[in-house]
């Protein structure tokens, strides 16, 4: 028996809005044959611009909408119309919340957890996302990090197999971030499914164990954030040179494909880097002026520069 169990398998999904009155009254396809898988004990994320077509993939996984083809299993049940008995095994965070205004939050999240049988210890979730702080203030006046808090601890109250986080880190302060980053990993550690969006690359790069990028609807490309990149331009991958020296150097002129800049006063960054040539340009520049930099690091490529890379192809293509 295979020790990695696949939660969530989507093959070709097609999913159209409309009729659209601009469109004479057709339908508008945004989802054009999206595929992915997740598997237990690993945290998947979907990464794509405004638009692309990720909650409405998350909608069709979970059960919310009716894809107009191709198929999802979800814990090896189609979710759309499924039975209490796959819900109960499903947590989802949504990403406006979806969160009743009047309510106060642990009232709310008893409520929750009383729907599952195995619910989580929401006392310790409780603690652990700080919401005891906030716990006589009703869900409306809070601010937007502390409704992600509850948000988040509602999608896991019922101890889920799988959970779907929509912007799960969006709006949190960097001490809250690291709490969630903690608590998924935890979650990935004793064998959750966990399938996530966002817009913070860094986020995206530190948590993911394997990451799908879709664009207008289409699986533009996916793998490991380490497969991404290194290989995601099928060619020797640019890397960036920053270097701080003495601040307002007048800039050399510099081969096309090399762009540099001076970031923060003193602090330069060369971007484009890929072959010593490139290096060469530099040092030139610098034997030339005199200069002998402070610090000196090569970059190495992240998921922000392969998803920029990508977004960049596709608006080249349109
Ligand atoms: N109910 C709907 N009716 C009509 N069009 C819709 C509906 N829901 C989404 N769309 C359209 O489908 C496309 C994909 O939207 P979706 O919300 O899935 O994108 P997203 O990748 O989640 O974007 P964002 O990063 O902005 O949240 C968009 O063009 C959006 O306008």
């Amino acid at each position: 028996m295979s020790n990695v169990s696949t939660s969530l398998v989507i093959e070709d999904l097609l999913k159209d809005f409309g009729p659209v009155p601009s469109l004479d009254g057709r339908m508008m396809r945004v989802l054009h044959g999206i595929s992915l898988k997740a598997d237990a004990g690993s945290v998947t994320t979907i990464l794509g611009s405004n638009g692309a077509g990720k909650s409405t993939t998350l909608a069709c996984a979970q059960g919310l909408l009716r894809p107009n083809g191709g198929s999802v299993r979800l814990l090896g049940e189609d979710p759309y119309g499924a039975s209490p008995a796959l819900r109960s095994r499903v947590g989802v965070m949504l990403q406006d919340g979806g969160l009743p205004p009047s309510l106060r939050p642990i009232p709310l999240l008893r409520h929750v957890a009383s729907f599952y049988r195995r619910p989580a210890d929401l006392d310790a979730l409780i603690e652990r996302l700080g919401i005891n702080e906030f716990a006589t203030t009703s869900i409306r006046r809070l601010s937007g990090g502390q409704k992600q808090r509850v948000a988040l601890a509602s999608a896991l109250a019922g101890n889920p197999e799988v959970v779907f986080l929509d912007e799960p880190s969006a709006g949190l302060d960097p001490q809250s971030r690291q709490v969630v980053f903690e608590l998924i990993g935890e979650l990935r550690a004793a064998g959750m499914c966990i399938v996530l969006t966002t817009h913070l690359m860094e986020d995206a790069q530190k948590l993911s164990d394997y990451v799908y990028i879709i664009d207008e609807g289409r699986n533009v490309a996916q793998g490991t954030v380490s497969e991404l990149t290194a290989h995601a331009a099928h060619e020797t991958p640019a890397q960036a040179v920053t270097f701080t020296a003495q601040a307002a150097m007048m800039l050399p002129a510099l081969p096309e494909h090399l762009t540099l800049a001076e970031a923060s006063p003193g602090h330069y960054r060369l971007d484009g880097v890929r072959s010593p040539g490139d290096l060469a340009e530099l040092t030139t520049w610098w034997t030339r002026e005199g200069v002998l930099p402070h610090a000196l690091t090569m970059q190495p490529r992240t998921l922000e520069d392969v998803f920029l890379e990508i977004a960049d192809k596709g608006n080249n293509a349109n």
